[in-house]
């Protein structure tokens, strides 16, 4: 018998992956770029046990039995296999998976992303696999591929019909621009209507915005946000990350039919980073909007305590919320009254934003040795039955 309980991070793209040109390996048509996020406020958690008293292979993600014979869960275990030696006894055995995000599934929060990495990440221990194990991930979803690796990461799209060149690399660790910080505008934490697989397969099919944007602008976007990281230059840095997400916007617009992702609080916190820039007369501030409402913001920390109250005073939560802020300790401060009589004419109705997450870049997947954080029992048993 094995056991094994992984956790892996999110990761928020700052350049989009949006477009395969392989449905059935997960091959983009262009590269992409994003921070894994600290695995302390967000992340997907998942045991397998491996033994030869197990009658089938199960799978349960977030208490409920997931079907076992989708194409992706597969793709992903039988690549893992074919990396094993065929001797090794354990490689007929069962297995029991048992999952869980401490964030809401599919609402747009990247949960496909740290699920595949997690679950590729313990089946690697779980067979004694090493090695970039980043281009199996991306056949469970495409973005899991950047979740592999901490800190800033880019998914090379590659150009070999097998896939085989179509991996993550780390662009810088976790430790390279510690002032970083991350805000996540929770809007909506209910499963989404409208996947990114079917998106933009959608506009993969229709948007000839989407083909410019392939062959045009992002192998070069790229080499400047690569080198935008590397300096730490954040104006850089936040006006491609703000023109990338808008692009990627622009071409969910021209998909046909179109795919709404943004709803008029997402284009509210738009319009409020805009003035707020434009009113500090610097960039302090970067969104970005995965295939959903909700927003991510980047700043550096001297930043944070006077975006947070920015944020209350413009988004006040309804009286109810006591855990409106997750994540870090959120720091305070008082805007000064000039600057919130300019902000009053932004003011949203209470409950635009369900809750923030603060957090910062961290590092890639880990095993977690304890007992006590095994979802299952020796056994195979999920804890929860
Ligand atoms: N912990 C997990 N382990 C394995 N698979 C997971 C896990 N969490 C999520 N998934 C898979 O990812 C699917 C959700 O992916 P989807 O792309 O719809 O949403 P999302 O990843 O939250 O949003 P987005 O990719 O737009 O940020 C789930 O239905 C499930 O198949
Ligand atoms: C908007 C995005 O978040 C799209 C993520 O798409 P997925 O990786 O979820 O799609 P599949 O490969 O079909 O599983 C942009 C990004 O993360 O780069």
């Amino acid at each position: 018998m094995k056991i094994v309980t992984a956790v892996a991070p999110v990761n928020i793209a700052v350049i989009k992956y949006w477009g395969k040109r392989d449905e059935t390996l997960i091959l983009p048509i262009n590269d992409s770029i994003s921070a894994t996020l600290s695995l302390e406020h967000m992340c997907a958690k998942t045991s397998i046990v491996c033994s030869p008293d197990l009658t089938e292979t199960k799978f349960w993600l977030n208490g409920e039995l997931q079907p076992t014979d989708s194409k992706r869960f597969q793709n992903c275990l039988r690549e893992i296999k074919k990396l094993v030696n065929p001797n090794l006894e354990y490689l007929s055995w069962n297995l029991s998976i048992c999952s869980e995000n401490n964030f809401p599934t599919a609402a747009g929060l990247a949960s496909s992303a740290a699920g595949y990495a997690c679950l590729v990440y313990a089946l690697a221990k779980i067979y004694e696999i090493n090695g970039n194990i980043s281009s199996i991930a991306r056949m469970g979803s495409g973005s899991a591929c950047r979740s592999i690796f901490g800190g800033w990461v880019r998914w090379q799209m590659g150009n070999t019909t097998d896939g085989s060149d179509s991996l993550a690399v780390q662009i810088a660790p976790e430790t390279h621009w510690p002032e970083m910080r991350v805000l996540v505008l929770v809007v909506n934490d209910k499963t989404k209507t409208y996947s990114s697989t079917s998106g933009m397969k959608t506009s993969v099919e229709t948007s000839t915005l989407l083909k410019h944007r392939a062959a045009n602008i992002v192998p070069q976007r790229t080499k400047e946000m690569i080198t935008a990281i590397k300096n730490k230059d954040y104006k850089t840095f936040a006006k491609l990350t703000m023109q990338d997400s808008n692009q990627f916007h622009a071409v969910c617009l021209d998909t046909y039919p179109p795919c709404f992702y943004l709803n008029d609080t997402s284009r509210a916190i738009i319009e409020l980073i805009h003035f707020y820039n434009q009113n500090k007369g610097e960039t302090k501030v970067a969104y970005t909007f995965d295939a959903g409402p909700n927003a991510c913001l980047y700043l550096l920390e001297k930043d944070v305590a006077e975006v947070i109250a920015m944020i209350n005073y413009v988004f006040p939560p309804t009286s109810l919320k006591s855990d409106y802020f997750k994540g870090d300790t959120v720091p305070s401060k008082k805007l000064d009254e000039e600057f919130t009589e300019v902000l009053s004419k932004h003011c949203q109705p209470e409950g635009k934003l369900k809750y923030v997450i603060y957090t910062r870049v961290g590092r890639g997947p880990k095993i977690l040795l304890d007992s006590q954080d095994h979802l299952l029992t020796e056994s195979g048993i999920p804890k929860f039955l």
